[in-house]
């Protein structure tokens, strides 16, 4: 996983445990209300019950390990956007929604690092998405 500080204190100290918690709690709870995206999101079950506490543990552990904290985070976050049938305009959504979510929780150089980091996934994980399930 790439970090982005080299110095001690890492982005995760920064943004802090308990504000990355709520920034993931408060950006699906938008996502899943969303014309656009809250179908994709359906077969996790009813926010923010169902899946979610799972869902957003493994989120939590996702993003803690990019931004330089502990983490047991063992997941493929490419394949698992295969096959949900979404393209160039769920990704245009789900980076403004992240983008409103940052710039309400997080000072603005925090919310800056993590928006650049997510820009920076899109590519990836949006060639994935083209992609069919079984690839
Ligand atoms: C740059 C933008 C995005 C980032 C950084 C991102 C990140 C992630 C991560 C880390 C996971 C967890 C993978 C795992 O289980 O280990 C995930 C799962 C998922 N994402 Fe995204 N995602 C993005 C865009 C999207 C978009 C546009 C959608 C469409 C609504 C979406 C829908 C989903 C769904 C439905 C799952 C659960 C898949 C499953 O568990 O089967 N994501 N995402």
């Amino acid at each position: 996983m790439t970090h982005v500080h080299d110095s001690d204190s890492s982005l995760f100290d920064h943004v802090t445990e308990q504000r990355l918690r709520r920034v993931l709690w408060a950006f699906y709870a938008r996502a899943t209300q969303d014309e656009q995206l809250g179908p994709v999101f359906e077969q996790i079950g009813p926010f923010p019950r169902g899946g979610w506490p799972v869902h957003i543990a493994r989120l939590e552990g996702f993003w803690r390990a990019v931004t330089g904290g502990p983490s047991a985070y063992r997941g493929q976050p490419g394949p698992a956007h295969s096959g949900l049938g979404i393209g160039p305009a769920h990704f245009d959504r789900w980076l403004t929604l992240w983008e409103e979510t940052l710039r309400e929780e997080l000072p603005a150089t925090e919310a800056d690092v993590l928006l650049r980091l997510a820009r920076r996934m899109r590519p990836n994980l949006e060639r994935f998405a083209r992609a069919s399930k079984d690839i």
